[in-house]
């Protein structure tokens, strides 16, 4: 059966957008993981999709910071997700920040056509500007969930990744070496506050 026709057919069940946002290490790929797992335990057919660019850890699993992990595939880019979710329930995306601008649309296939779309990704770079197509995905979607990490500095609610090294580009892959998460007042008194 052709992809088009999968997705046809797969329309007569309602689909839906999940967007799990947040600083880094505010547990999104633990949540990710989380409800990607329950589906596992009803039995629903489920792939994990992430961008080959990220290249943190493993290019066959989903890790969280605290290594948790739950197999993935990698793929180049967002329209290579449509043809390998044909027979999927549930797709859940990791690092969405870092794909290319066509993820709100087959997001927005996927989900039009019947499949639970779980999508994790930062919300804001380490400027606290808003990050790739997060913003669009985050207004398509039905539920939002917006994650906290534990500000390092003062132990409060952290929503910032506040970058530790002096590269200005946007994309730089990295963990505690390079970022830290911060609140609202420890990220603005380093100066970033524009
Ligand atoms: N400052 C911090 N605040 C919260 N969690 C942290 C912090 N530093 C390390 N962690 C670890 O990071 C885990 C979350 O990892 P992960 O789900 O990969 O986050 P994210 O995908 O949002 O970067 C937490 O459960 C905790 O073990
Ligand atoms: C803030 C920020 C982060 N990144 C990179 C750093 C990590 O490799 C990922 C985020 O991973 P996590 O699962 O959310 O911890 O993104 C970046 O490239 N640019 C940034 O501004
Ligand atoms: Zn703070």
């Amino acid at each position: 059966m052709y992809i088009e026709e999968v997705f046809r057919r797969r329309n007569e069940v309602g689909g839906s957008i999940e967007v799990i946002c947040g600083s880094m290490f505010s547990g999104k790929t633990e949540e990710l993981i989380r409800r990607v797992n329950r589906a596992r335990i009803a039995k629903v057919h489920v792939e994990i999709f992430s961008p080959v660019a990220d290249t943190r850890y493993d290019k066959s699993a989903l890790v969280s910071h605290n290594l948790n992990s739950i197999p993935s595939k990698a793929v180049d880019n967002a329209s290579a997700i449509l043809p390998l979710a044909a027979h999927v329930q549930v797709v859940g995306i990791d690092e969405a920040q870092f794909f290319d601008d066509d993820l709100p649309h087959v997001v927005s296939k996927l989900a039009n056509s019947g499949v639970r779309v779980i999508v994790a990704g930062l919300d804001m770079d380490f400027k606290g500007r808003p990050f790739g197509s997060m913003p669009e995905l985050m207004a398509m979607a039905e539920s939002v969930t917006k994650l906290h990490a534990v500000c390092v500095k003062c132990g409060s609610p952290a929503l910032n990744s506040y970058r530790l090294v002096p590269d200005e580009s946007q994309v730089l892959l990295g963990e505690k070496e390079s970022y830290e998460p911060r609140c609202r007042n420890c990220f603005n008194l380093d100066g970033i506050a524009g």
